[in-house]
């Protein structure tokens, strides 16, 4: 560490996070399936987070979706002032665009007062594109743009969402399939409105060194809410999974989408599965020794991700699913002395303080 509090040795081994290939998963063959079956269990025990290749979703949609990502947040502050999230942590609130500083991400932490202290000495450095469910009359809607100002967005979005429902839904089946539940369609049945959410973010150029100083992120260390999340992340690079010692970076793999376990399913696999704690931070390659020098003033250049959260209908009381009743060696975040909590009161509880 250099004078100015700058480690310019941060150099980290990336996590050895599987690659399971989706086509694999559900192959006809019993053989070719059951491996890769036992891959995704033995990722989610480890590591709570996954690579999956071949995926359902075209690499031309992916690529299409990062389009109209960057189109989104190229808008000016006063056009994307129209859909404002309201500084409100109201599950039903969380719509729309958050811009740098409103939302921030805390782990664990339920009390206002303390979430304030931590987001002055912590904050995030993103903006946001909050979504629910477009087909669902049981959610609140989504907030759009006039079409005028950005024409084809939310068809996109749209299609979008039923190409990310459609993944996971493959993936609830996996899991249970996996977690050799009595009852494999278990999840698909939990999930069955996809009263989900959707986030896209967007982290904006800043300095590398303030990267490299170790305290400043682009997201702060946080586990995920629900069952599944599915995250396409461009080729940036800067997404870290903490394991158990040290965070380390997931690599982004072209084509391969990572997909990692949240508190719910944390909870319903009896600690099985491990919802892991992740961060972004400066992209790994910029983080190496002697890439930055003295005075340097280059910014680590912007990064998108789109996020895809998979929870349960909101009623849904997450307990121990049947089949999960061996504990695993994780203690879930969920097994708290609140009782049994649904799928919408666990929302609630961790997204009252996050704006
Ligand atoms: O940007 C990323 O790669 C991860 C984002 C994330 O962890 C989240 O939105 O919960
Ligand atoms: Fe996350």
């Amino acid at each position: 560490m250099n004078k100015d509090g700058i480690i310019k040795d941060y150099y980290i081994e990336p996590a050895k996070v599987p690659v399971v290939n989706f086509q694999l998963l559900n192959s006809s063959n019993k053989a070719e399936r059951h491996a890769a079956i036992e891959l995704l269990d033995a990722a989610f025990r480890e590591w709570g987070f996954v690579y999956i290749s071949n995926h359902s979703i075209s690499s031309e949609k992916v690529d299409l979706a990062f389009e109209w990502s960057r189109r989104f947040f190229a808008q000016s502050s006063e056009t994307k002032e129209l859909i404002a999230h309201p500084p409100s942590g109201e599950i039903d609130d969380n719509r729309g665009w958050a811009k740098t500083g409103l939302g921030h991400t805390v782990q664990m932490v339920f009390d206002a007062d303390e979430a304030e202290e931590f987001r002055q000495k912590n904050p995030d450095y993103k903006e946001t594109l909050e979504l629910g469910n477009p087909f669902s009359d049981e959610v609140p809607p989504n907030r759009w743009l006039p079409d005028h100002l950005l024409p084809g967005f939310k068809n996109f979005v749209e299609s979008w969402w039923t190409d990310c429902a459609t993944l996971a839904h493959s993936l609830y089946g996996s899991v249970g399939e996996a977690l050799k539940l009595r009852n494999e369609d278990y999840f698909c049945r939990i999930h069955s409105k996809d009263d989900c959410h959707m986030t896209w973010n967007f982290y904006p150029s800043m300095r590398l060194q303030a990267l490299h100083s170790a305290d400043a992120k682009r997201l702060n260390a946080h586990t995920d809410f629900g069952t599944l999340t599915i995250v396409f992340q461009d080729a940036v690079g800067g997404l870290e999974v903490h394991d158990g010692h040290m965070f380390r970076p997931i690599v982004p793999i072209p084509g391969a989408v990572v997909v990692n376990v949240g508190d719910m399913l944390e909870q319903q696999s009896n600690g099985q599965w491990k919802s892991a704690l992740h961060r972004v931070v400066g992209p790994a390659n910029l983080m190496k020794p002697g890439s930055v020098q003295d005075g340097d003033q280059d910014n680590a250049i912007d990064r998108y991700s789109l996020v895809y959260f998979g929870v349960p209908n909101p009623s849904e009381k997450i307990e121990i699913a049947p089949g999960c009743e061996e504990p695993g060696k994780w203690k879930p975040n969920m097994s708290g002395d609140w009782g049994k909590l649904s799928a919408r009161q666990w929302i609630e509880k961790r997204l009252a303080v996050e704006y």
